[in-house]
């Protein structure tokens, strides 16, 4: 959505101390005008008038005809030209032209060449160009001063560079050569610029004057020399007509996590996405200029002025706009934007060649403030619809050679209706502030306001010596004036010396998952686990890459948007990522949510409704990591990414002797929906497996999203929370919800369905979006695709029991009261019933029972009368006697204790990691038989193409 800037905000001297109470929406800025300098025409002498009243006329005729190219500016107020300066470039750029290409002449012609040409050398041939692309910019964006000043300054470093090449290259003459000498060179710059340098060496000038030359046009492109290696990949691939490779798409796509469409992060307008702009454009009515202009000039700026768009229309039964709408319509109309009091009038699709051609992308202008302008500046709004299709890519699955993969059309997702960009409800807000603000005698204004789908965040200013907490204490009269309970200050708004405040839509808008697949940022990675966000409160498109979460924790009260975030979420992956790319495992405790996708070949198990089994899937899910990690160890990668470059590089080869096939690993997302329900059923396991994934599964491409309505700390404990660094808060009950959730207030002012705060991993302050949103019907669609190409292949071990714990018939109910005579016996190394008796307040009968199972279990000796018996553990072997005691099956190696009662040879447990590892899954170091598989429950035949052992592979994918 667009951001404009209210005629609000008070200049500081207007501000002039803090009793100033003029309404500032009623100042009268001073007009911006070149004729306020100069003196009134009436008292020049006729003569002169008549020469400035042709000039201006020609000036204006020729300017009008530039305005009229391209996106229409011909509304461009009077007092905001300089067509008088226009003229005066077009003409030096004509004139030069005549001698300096056409060598066309006369007395007058020669004696401007000789000047152009004793100052410039052969270096004024590039003058022409210079001119007229200045005489452009002059006429149709005189007030573009940053653009403007850029482009002057880049052209005058491009000259002092050229000239003193042509220095180099005329010999280096000097003064004493005369002027046959130095304009055949590069002139008195030249000279001046190149001389010095060129005596010393000629090549190091060269050298020197070639980087110049290339720092300017770095300067007129507008390209900062960390985007060199993009713009120069981008120009190849519009050369040779190819989409970004994979591996670049990752590659950009590890710089951003959360990523909000920013006018600086716009893709540039390559030449020949211009001319599809052109021909898109011509349909459009717009016509050449705009197209050719930009990459010309090559600014971002140039290109958010320029934002071409639907051209609107009136539908009947509209109401009549406001003053200011109208006023924001006229200049977003020279700006050939679509009007705020119009509504679009053009289907989706029309608008989206032309979107595309340019680059755009949907982003909210930062708002800005004219001092000498009083009318409200609309910045360049999004485009009606998101650019283009998701791209539809079909893919040979890996695991099955013989599938051919296609992922679904763009069309299952339809696009949502435009946003809005400004409306009535905005006006009288910000009028609600205004009067507030002065009401309270705050020295402070409404500078502008940027309209978000649920939200708008108006801007406000303080005057130099105003405290921020006068605004910040408003915040119950604010609400109070808005009549709304769900106000949201902040202060300031990150990244700018303004205050917040975010005020619910009357008029809220749908943000429709398609369209935020469809925006650039998504467009811009090919990367799998990229899934659409949402849109934020500036309009922008927010996607995420789960893979750089690397943890997800979505945290809400009932109803607040959690499931649909997570379809959102699911359908993102399912829309653009094949099941060779990204595997899931759904927890679904409450049985509805996730049904929809029950058989997606995505799945590696079906969905888990069991909280117990979930608790067990996640125990599976750390086998799965330590497996993968030991891949990555044996074969030299530190990230699962670097492992499946190589092995589809083919550098990755197995063991001699292994019959292992070398395949990609998928990236393994593993969402639940409620986490309560696990934490009900098995807390200390489900937090400890969460732990351990949370802590290390980063590197094995294994991803985690923890959903929960009850964000309290025995759900969302400590240990989780350190190890889950990025989080989604749709609206909590409570603001402690909110801090469980976000470590900060907030959430508890979200209004709710979809409406959400996303703190990102690495970032300090959450971003308020609203949660894309898809429909039922939209997921059916997408499931019915996706299964009609492959059924799901489960692997059979991930629901499968975990070894069973034995516990030894004779412990029966005791073994609480086992577990703790053990302890008590082990840690103070004394072996006595009576202490037992005292301590575990238990009778005489039931110690000594204790006693004979510990000495069953080889913790202590043998009775010996009444003295106290010998304790055979150490304190240091505790935890494996006692998870032996346990009967866990892992239990370190199963050192310590052994039933029978003999004390086993202790096993060190990175040594039994080893051992288990050197025979597990992946065949290679030896000769695996079924038999080592099926006899070794956590050794899967994971990767392992290996049909001979009678089973499919557990990765394979049949296809229909
Ligand atoms: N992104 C969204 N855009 C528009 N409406 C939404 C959005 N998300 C949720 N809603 C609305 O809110 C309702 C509740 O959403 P949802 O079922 O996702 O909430 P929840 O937090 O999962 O609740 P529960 O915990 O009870 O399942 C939806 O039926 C829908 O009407």
């Amino acid at each position: 959505m667009a951001t404009r800037s209210s005629p609000a905000r008070p200049s500081s001297g207007q501000r002039g101390g803090g009793s100033s109470r003029t309404p500032r929406t009623t100042k009268t800025p001073v007009p911006r005008s070149k004729n306020s300098a100069a003196p009134p025409e009436g008292q020049l002498v006729w003569p002169v008038r008549l020469v400035v009243g042709i000039w201006q006329g020609l000036g204006h005729l020729i300017g009008g005809a530039i305005r009229r190219m391209g996106t229409d500016k011909s509304d461009m107020p009077l007092d905001e030209r300089r067509d008088g300066a226009g003229l005066l470039f077009i003409l030096l750029a004509f004139g030069t032209a005549t001698f300096e290409w056409w060598g066309l002449g006369g007395p007058v012609a020669t004696a401007v060449q000789s000047v152009f040409e004793g100052t410039f050398g052969w270096f004024s041939v590039m003058l022409p160009p210079m001119f007229l692309v200045f005489s452009v910019l002059v006429f149709r964006q005189p007030g573009n001063m940053a653009t403007n000043n850029r482009v002057a300054l880049g052209f005058s470093i491009m000259t002092l560079a050229g000239c003193a090449l042509a220095q180099v290259a005329g010999g280096n003459p000097n003064i004493a050569d005369g002027f046959e000498g130095i304009s055949a060179a590069g002139g008195m710059v030249g000279v001046v610029a190149g001389g010095v340098v060129a005596s010393v060496s000629p090549v190091l000038a060269i050298v020197v004057y070639s980087l110049v030359a290339f720092a300017s046009i770095l300067v007129l492109t507008n390209t900062p020399v960390r985007h060199i290696p993009a713009r120069l990949q981008g120009i190849y691939e519009t050369l040779m007509g190819t989409a970004p490779s994979r591996e670049t798409a990752s590659g950009h796509d590890q710089s951003y996590l959360y990523d909000h469409e920013e006018p600086a992060k716009k893709p540039r307008r390559s030449r020949a996405k211009a001319k599809a702009a052109l021909e898109a454009a011509e349909d459009e009515g717009l016509a050449l200029t705009e197209a050719f202009a930009t990459p010309l000039i090559g600014s971002d700026d140039d290109a958010s002025q320029e934002t071409p768009s639907a051209a609107p229309s009136v539908r009947p039964g509209m109401r009549r706009p406001t003053r200011d709408e109208l006023r924001a319509d006229k200049i977003k109309a020279r700006q050939g934007l679509p009007t705020t009091s119009e509504v679009y009038d053009v289907q989706a699709h029309d608008a989206e060649p032309v979107t595309e051609a340019i680059g755009m992308v949907a982003a909210a202008e930062p708002s800005f403030f004219d001092g000498n302008s009083a009318a409200t500046q609309a910045m360049p709004a999004p485009p009606a619809m998101p650019p283009a299709p998701i791209p539809a890519r079909s893919e040979q699955l890996q695991l099955s050679g013989d599938v051919t993969y296609t992922l679904p059309e763009s069309d299952y997702l339809p696009a949502g209706p435009p946003g809005k960009d400004a409306t009535a409800a905005n006006d009288s807000v910000v009028a609600a502030l205004t009067d507030t603000l002065q009401q309270f005698n705050v020295d402070a204004a409404v500078t502008g306001f940027s309209r978000g789908p649920t939200v708008t965040r108006y801007e406000i200013e303080l005057a130099p010596g105003t405290k921020v907490e006068r605004v910040t204490a408003l915040s119950k009269n604010i609400s109070y004036a808005v009549a709304s309970s769900d106000v949201r200050i902040l202060s300031p708004i990150p990244g700018k010396s303004a205050i917040g405040i975010e005020i619910p839509n009357a008029d809220k808008e749908v943000v429709v998952l398609g369209d935020v697949l469809r925006s650039a940022n998504a467009r811009r990675t090919e990367h799998p686990m990229v899934m659409g966000v949402g849109k934020d409160v500036e309009g922008g498109f927010v996607v995420a890459n789960l893979a750089k979460m690397p943890h997800l924790l979505v945290a809400g009260a009932t109803g607040a948007g959690k499931s649909s975030f997570v379809n959102s979420m699911i359908v993102s992956i399912l829309m653009r990522a094949t099941p060779d790319e990204v595997r899931m495992v759904m927890v679904d405790p409450k049985r509805v949510e996730l049904t929809a996708y029950e058989g997606v070949p995505h799945l590696i198990t079906p969905i888990i409704t069991n909280p117990k089994k979930a608790a067990e899937a996640l125990q599976w899910v750390v086998r799965e990591m330590d497996t993968r990690y030991d891949d990555l160890a044996n074969f030299g990668f530190k990230h699962i990414d670097e492992f499946n470059k190589a092995v589809k590089a083919g550098s990755v080869h197995p063991p001699e002797g292994s019959k292992r096939v070398m395949r990609p690993y998928p990236y393994l997302l593993v969402i639940v929906d409620e986490l309560a329900d696990l934490m009900m059923v098995a807390p200390r396991d489900v937090e400890d497996s969460i732990v351990r994934i949370t802590q290390l599964a980063r590197a094995a491409g294994i991803h985690l999203v923890l959903a929960t309505q009850r964000p309290s700390v025995d759900v969302v404990t400590g240990l989780i929370k350190a190890n889950v660094p990025s989080r989604m808060a749709f609206a909590t009950s409570s603001v402690t919800d909110s801090r469980v959730v976000l470590d900060q207030p907030g959430a508890e002012k979200l209004l709710g369905q979809g409406d959400a705060l996303f703190l990102p991993m690495g970032k300090s302050k959450p971003v308020r979006v609203q949660g894309a949103w898809v429909t039922e019907a939209e997921i059916k669609a997408v499931v019915d695709h996706v299964k009609g190409q492959l059924q799901a292949t489960y692997r059979e071990d991930v629901a499968a029991e975990a070894p069973k714990k034995v516990i030894e018939d004779d412990i029966g109910d005791d073994l609480d009261l086992l577990l703790q005579a053990t302890e008590l016996v082990v840690t103070t190394q004394f072996g006595s019933t009576s202490m037992l008796q005292r301590k575990l307040r238990v009778g005489f009968a039931k110690a000594g029972r204790l006693m004979d199972l510990l000495e069953s279990r080889g913790v202590v000796g043998p009775s010996e009368g009444s003295k106290a018996r010998d304790v055979l553990v150490k304190p240091d072997d505790l935890a494996e006697t006692l998870a032996a005691i346990r009967g866990d099956g892992d239990a370190g190696g199963g050192a310590g204790v052994v039933p029978g009662g003999e004390p086993a040879a202790p096993v060190d447990p990175m040594t039994a990691a080893l051992a288990e590892n050197a025979n597990a899954n992946h065949g290679w170091g030896g000769d695996l038989v079924a038999d080592d598989l099926a006899s070794r429950p956590q050794a899967v035949d994971y990767n392992d193409g290996d049909d001979e052992e009678g089973g499919e592979d557990a990765w394979s994918l049949t296809g229909r």
